[in-house]
């Protein structure tokens, strides 16, 4: 595999206090252009909150969040999806009464700022409808970019998401728990997805995923949290065998047991 080493996003020692927990406690990490790292840790590691931070949904307490050297910390979220991190989350955020094409040509249009007269823009035009198709056609959409959104199964619904967050235009793909909820079948199908994505467009994914299978199957790196710290990072087949992560993992496991 070819080295991939220059540094797209690095987080300087940040912190997340709420009153005396610190959910996020000084976290330094560095997610090179085009890889797909894996977030993971065991439930309360701070995962979200970390991950809220890097993509504008909370203001850290303290440190840095350095897109391409430039620090974002504390913008809000679409300042810091204008900025190329694009995120998409487990909770379906899709508007069902519109159609497919729709949707996204609506996060097309938002985020470039044109929101003033949305409806007959899309309704009239050509360029834009062109665009959504294109994404759509990406993610194995196309046929059903007339569809009322409502209608279209839940994989597919997370599908679309993917596609309005491609709409963005992002360098850095966030994706939130992206197979949670999938058939078998749909979850091998995003996994080749996200592959093929980033081989097409060298776009730099940052995920987290509970199931392990599909962590080891796609992530390059693995980055391990617990407690609010960076417990270890490391190729998956690295972290797997790492002994302290076993103990975090198994630790919880006998916590929660208990
Ligand atoms: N808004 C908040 N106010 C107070 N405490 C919070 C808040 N958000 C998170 N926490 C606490 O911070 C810690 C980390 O939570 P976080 O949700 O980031 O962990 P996680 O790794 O995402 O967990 P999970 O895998 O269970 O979703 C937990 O102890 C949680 O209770």
């Amino acid at each position: 595999m070819a080295e991939q080493t220059t540094p797209i996003l690095t987080t300087e020692d940040l912190t997340k206090r709420f009153g005396g927990l610190a959910a996020v406690d000084g976290v330094s990490i560095q997610l090179n252009e085009g890889e797909i790292v894996a977030l993971i840790g065991p439930n309360g590691a701070g995962k979200t909150t970390f991950y809220n931070m890097v993509s504008g949904r909370m203001t850290p307490t303290s440190g840095r969040v350095l897109l391409r050297g430039t620090d974002i910390a504390g913008k809000p979220p679409h300042e810091i999806a204008r900025a190329g991190i694009g995120r998409s989350f487990q909770i379906t955020n899709v508007f069902n009464e519109l159609t497919v094409r729709e949707n996204v040509q609506v996060a097309l249009v938002s985020h470039r700022g044109k929101s003033l007269r949305l409806f007959s823009i899309l309704g009239r035009d050509k360029a834009l409808h062109r665009e959504a198709d294109e994404i759509l056609a990406r993610l194995g959409l196309e046929s059903m970019a007339g569809l009322r959104t409502g209608t279209l199964s839940y994989g597919d619904k997370r599908l679309l998401e993917l596609a309005i967050v491609l709409a963005i235009e992002p360098e850095i793909v966030m994706l939130d728990e992206p197979t949670a909820g999938l058939t078998p079948d749909e979850t091998t199908a995003v996994i080749e997805l996200i592959r093929t994505l980033r081989a097409e467009r060298s776009y730099t994914f940052f995920i987290t995923e509970h199931d392990m299978e599909v962590v080891f199957g796609l992530a390059e790196r693995v980055l391990v949290m617990h407690r609010g710290q960076l417990l270890a990072t490391g190729a998956p087949e690295e972290v797997q065998k790492n002994p302290e992560v076993r103990r975090a993992y198994l630790g919880d496991e006998e916590d929660s047991a208990a």
